[in-house]
């Protein structure tokens, strides 16, 4: 009897050949990850990677587990937020791992949410030239999206995660008991990324979230988590290095992305929540240009304010241009021969990869929007 069988999680299998592995979703997966991870990928050494707020509430029993399977471990601990995906943790983390004289096959486990997971995953795509990993994602964003498909990264001066490189983890173990500690703040900022499931491919997926409205969080969650992963292993196993369709998770981002860079990193917005004001960026640009109905958009604007998501530039406390946009755009690593293209939308569930836009139309959908164009 292994410890699978006992626990019995949601398991969603991502198939990518000699690199596959699998998305565990349930409960008293933190507790026994020392044991699921020593019976999927040996009892090896291991650093855990994890933020200030996260090792104050769940390294502890992590490092038990890890310990109790005699897994030996050490931890690095970084600053929350989104700060630290930068060159300096990046090259902090890799020393981590080699002041811990973990050798090539040893694990680097993440434990945290995106940022944490983006970091670590980076940090063990070149240490050694890449080291296996394990995701421990503890946000709903982290569990629902960042912790599965291998985009690993960190942001530079230029923008939002342009450096970075595609390194699939070995296990990804989500337990949902973690997520009881987790902000209100911060559950809906991941939920924005579940609800980009339904949008971009699955109709049926929003209308029950749609349904569900803020209920989605006590009645809904580990169905909504496990299809949204499921949805997204799918698409990755289809396209990894997003050759194509992938881009499609990209849904919201080329707004969201420039809105971070833009707010500076600093928490007053987040990526959840520039991803639920991209999202309806994306729906009423899409209308503007004559391609999705107008009763669409409002559905969506309607669902993402039900659920506490931004849907305008004005709900954020931050002051944004035109300019700034445009130009943090123009480092969008969708950008084709100098030009910006968008996922857009002819209705929900219809997302595609635009082949560019006027550079006039998104000015004058910025500043329609209430953007300064100086
Ligand atoms: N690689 C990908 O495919 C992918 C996908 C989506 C997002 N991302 C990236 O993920 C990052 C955002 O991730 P995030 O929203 O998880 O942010 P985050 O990692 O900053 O976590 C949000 C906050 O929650 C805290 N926290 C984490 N787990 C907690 C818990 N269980 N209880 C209480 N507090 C907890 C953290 O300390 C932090 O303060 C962004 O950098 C984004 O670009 C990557
Ligand atoms: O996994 C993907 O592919 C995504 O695009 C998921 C996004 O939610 C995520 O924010 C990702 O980090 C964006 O990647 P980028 O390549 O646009 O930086
Ligand atoms: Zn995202």
């Amino acid at each position: 009897m292994t410890t699978l069988d006992t626990l019995r999680p949601q398991t969603v299998h991502v198939p990518l050949g000699d690199r596959a592995y699998d998305v565990l979703i349930g409960e008293g997966l933190l507790a026994n990850a020392g044991a699921l991870i020593a019976e999927r990928l040996g009892r090896r050494r291991a650093l855990v990677v994890t933020d200030d707020v996260v090792a104050g509430l769940h390294l502890p029993a992590l490092m038990e587990s890890l310990a109790a399977a005699g897994i030996g471990a050490t931890h690095i601990v970084l600053p929350e937020g989104e700060a630290t995906k930068s060159p300096e943790r990046l090259l902090e983390t890799v020393d981590a791992i080699l002041d811990a004289g973990l050798e090539r096959n040893d694990i680097v486990i993440a434990l945290g949410g995106g940022v944490i997971g983006d970091l670590a995953g980076f940090a063990a795509a070149v240490a050694r030239r890449g080291m296996p990993f394990v995701q421990v994602p503890t946000t709903l964003l982290s569990q629902v999206d960042s912790s599965v498909g291998g985009k690993t990264g960190i942001n530079t001066r230029h923008g939002k995660n342009l450096v970075g490189a595609f390194h699939q983890p070995a296990l990804v173990l989500s337990d949902l008991g973690v997520l009881a500690t987790l902000s209100e703040r911060h559950r809906r900022a991941g939920y924005a990324e579940i609800v980009k499931i339904g949008l971009l491919g699955d109709v049926d997926f929003f209308d029950r979230l749609e349904a569900l409205g803020p209920r989605v969080f006590t009645d809904g969650l580990q169905e909504a988590i496990a299809t949204a992963v499921a949805a997204k292993a799918e698409i990755v196993v289809a396209d990894e290095r997003e050759a194509g369709r992938r881009a499609l998770l990209n849904l919201g981002h080329t707004f969201a992305h420039a809105v971070e860079r833009c707010a500076g990193y600093d928490g007053r917005v987040v990526h959840g929540e520039a991803v639920g004001l991209g999202l309806a960026l994306a729906f009423r640009f899409s209308q503007t240009l004559g391609l999705c109905p107008g009763q669409d958009t409002v559905r969506v604007e309607r669902h993402l304010a039900a659920v506490g998501l931004p849907t305008t530039f004005g709900a954020l406390p931050v002051t944004f241009d035109a300019p700034s946009i445009i130009a943090a755009m123009a480092q969008d690593k969708k950008v084709k021969d100098g030009i910006v293209r968008f996922v857009l939308v002819n209705r929900i569930g219809d997302a595609f990869v635009s082949d560019g836009v006027a550079p006039e139309a998104l000015r004058d959908f910025l500043t329609a929007e209430g953007l300064a164009t100086p």
